[in-house]
């Protein structure tokens, strides 16, 4: 089954001080806690084109999620929405499906060519993302819809006749939106609007996008209706609704739902000591002590390396998602982690370009703190933007599917990432596990090979989260490891760390995003045309520039405790309990890499293949 819906609506306010921003609005929210009629609502029952309908169906989604069932009907009765619902609760579908119902309706009373919507994302990948769900949506429908997605990797002449035909919808960045609207030859019209979308609402300001949002307002016809989406009520989506709803109140949708029971994220923290970290990661995935497929956070791109690299020793296969790689490539291994390629992506959420919520987050805690905080607090230089793409955050709306834990290796510096970051398990109803590895003041810089991660403030940080989360009535458990038992693997941990020193991270940087800039090229030129091909293209390659220790790889029996797996862990929260000890673990895995079916494939497609020219 794809999804379990939840069944309850209780609307608590997790952001007072946002919501009192909100007051003006006329406020609509979900105030029942037994199940009504209107839980029971299918997508039909919401007033859908059947084409619509129909494409839902195809999706296998049972029933609309609470912010579909309230979002849906105000936007089909055309009444200007802003949304407040949590991450993975299904933003996307309840502003497509309006909006597509709407178009369908009014091309089948005039069908000349205009663009009448226009969704704004923070990022390219969200861009992406949506214009699939687009596609999809829209499978019983396309040829009466058409949407084109705008990105700076095409260039303006292709940006141009993407336009000249006037597409229905247009997904796009606010940069690359007004880049086509006031330049590239006027290429965009939106004379014909009838809908605006801005989708992460809360992300689109601080990701620098307030000029091109201002110019855009003014560009847009009046009365349009306007839809916002967004995870958290912040300062930002006010300015965002002053910016776009002017005079109009819309209708404020703040839609906070309990999980139903056994749904949601279980989130735990391990307090360890920086090295300890690489202990525990070691034992939790050599030993598949987690279920499922995983995101690893980690604080910055050197660290994603330095973890690959060490992953590596022990013949643990993983995929590197940063701001540093190409577009087409995070793309990729996005889609194939979704397709269940990968199990293990570590991502770097470096980007350090501080909203609103968190700057004052921050100010809050200096007040609250006297000048000693102050001096520990991080440098504001830190606080400028990562190198690499500003138009992208890992943690942020990114739809990975079946996340079954996100580890945040790295604690992330501010409450609004880890939401964020755990948000990418427990989508749509599902059940995850977050397990966070905090460093306590005490055994701070008390490590040996590892270099200084964001760990000095940790335990202030998670005082933060804690309280956030608190907010929303959720509680981060203690985990404690089993110390006796995770220490008989040190020695292991201390031979792997010390092969990867500086220089291998350094040239396994450098490797990596020479040959990822290789594929992603090959990947525009060459798979657009052979699309299948792409299957083949994997991003999770040993890096191997650190000294490979074979004996690494194996677990000796010796090691693992009698009582098997679970004598490792405090329980089984999240972790695998012990049925059998799967030999597979401490096992090299034989012959060529696996594909995706979990055949062995012939050969690395980059090597052999060359980028055809179509011939006529
Ligand atoms: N009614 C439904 N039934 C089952 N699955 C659904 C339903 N609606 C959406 N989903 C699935 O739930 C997942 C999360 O949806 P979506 O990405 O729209 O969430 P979101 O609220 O926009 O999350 P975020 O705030 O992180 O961007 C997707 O994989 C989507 O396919």
């Amino acid at each position: 089954m794809k999804r379990k819906l939840n069944e309850n609506d209780v609307p608590t306010s997790a952001e007072p001080e946002a919501d009192q921003q909100m007051a003006n609005a006329e406020t609509t929210t979900a105030a029942t806690t037994t199940t009504t009629p209107e839980e029971e609502a299918t997508f039909a029952d919401l007033g859908l084109d059947a084409r619509l309908v129909q494409a839902v169906a195809q999706q296998k989604f049972l029933k609309p999620t609470l912010v579909q069932r309230k979002a849906i009907p105000l936007a089909l009765d055309g009444k200007d929405v802003l949304c407040k619902a949590k991450t993975g609760s299904g933003k996307t579908a309840a502003y497509v499906l309006p909006v597509l119902a709407g178009i369908l309706k009014k091309k089948s009373v005039d069908s000349t060519a205009a663009t009448m919507a226009l969704i704004l994302v923070p990022t390219r990948e969200l861009a992406d993302q949506v214009f699939k769900s687009i596609e999809l949506f829209s499978a019983f429908c396309a040829k009466d819809v058409r949407a084109v997605k705008l990105t700076d990797k095409l260039t303006d002449a292709v940006q141009r006749s993407l336009l000249s035909t006037c597409p229905d919808i247009v997904i796009s960045t606010p940069a690359r939106a007004w880049h086509n609207v006031n330049g590239n030859s006027s290429a965009l019209s939106l004379d014909k609007l009838s809908y605006l979308v801005l989708d992460e609402a809360d992300l689109l300001l601080s990701y620098g996008y307030s000029e091109d949002l201002e110019s855009l307002s003014w560009s847009i016809p009046k009365g349009i209706q306007t839809i916002m989406m967004s995870a958290t009520l912040t300062t930002e989506v006010d300015s965002l609704k002053k910016i776009f709803y002017r005079d109009q109140q819309p209708t404020l949708l703040d839609l906070e739902e309990p999980d139903a029971e056994g749904e949601g994220v279980t989130q735990l923290v391990t307090k360890c000591g920086e090295d300890e970290k690489f202990l525990l990661i070691y034992v939790i995935f050599k030993l598949q002590l987690v279920k499922g497929k995983c995101i690893i956070f980690v604080a910055d791109i050197d660290r994603c390396y330095r973890l690959k690299l060490y992953f590596e020793q022990f013949g643990i296969r993983s995929c590197i998602l940063n701001s540093e790689l190409p577009v087409n490539s995070r793309i990729h291994v996005v889609e194939e982690f979704n397709r269940n390629v990968y199990d293990i992506i570590i991502a770097s959420d470096e980007k350090e370009v501080l909203g609103n919520e968190e700057k004052a987050e921050e100010e809050q805690e200096e007040e609250e703190n006297d000048g000693e905080s102050k001096q520990e607090s991080r440098p504001k230089k830190k606080r400028k933007a990562a190198k690499g793409d500003v138009e992208y955050g890992v943690s942020r709306g990114i739809d990975f599917k079946n996340v079954a834990a996100v580890i945040n290796f790295d604690l992330p510096t501010s409450a609004s990432s880890y939401t964020h970051r755990i948000g990418r398990t427990a989508r749509a109803g599902r059940t995850g596990m977050a397990l966070s590895f905090v460093v306590p003041k005490d055994l701070y810089r008390k490590h040996i090979h590892t270099s200084i991660a964001s760990s000095e403030n940790d335990e202030k940080i998670l005082a933060r989260i804690t309280k956030q989360q608190a907010k929303k009535g959720k509680e981060i458990k203690p985990y404690n490891f089993n110390k006796d038992q995770v220490d008989a693997f040190r020695y292991r941990m201390n031979d792997a760390l010390r092969a990867v020193t500086k220089v291998a991270i350094r040239e396994a940087r450098t490797r990596e995003l020479r040959q990822e800039l290789l594929k992603s090229e090959k990947l525009k030129r060459y798979f657009e045309e052979n699309p299948s091909e792409m299957n083949h293209l994997r991003h999770d390659g040993e890096l191997r520039t650190a000294r490979q220790q074979a004996h690494l790889k194996h677990v000796p029996d010796y090691l693992l405790p009698k009582e098997g797996r679970q004598a490792l862990t405090a329980g089984d929260i999240g972790f695998v309990p012990l049925k059998k000890f799967d030999r597979r673990a401490g096992t090299k895995r034989k012959g060529g890499k696996r594909s995706a079916k979990g055949g062995v494939r012939k050969g690395d497609p980059l090597k052999t293949f060359k980028a055809r020219r179509k011939t006529k």
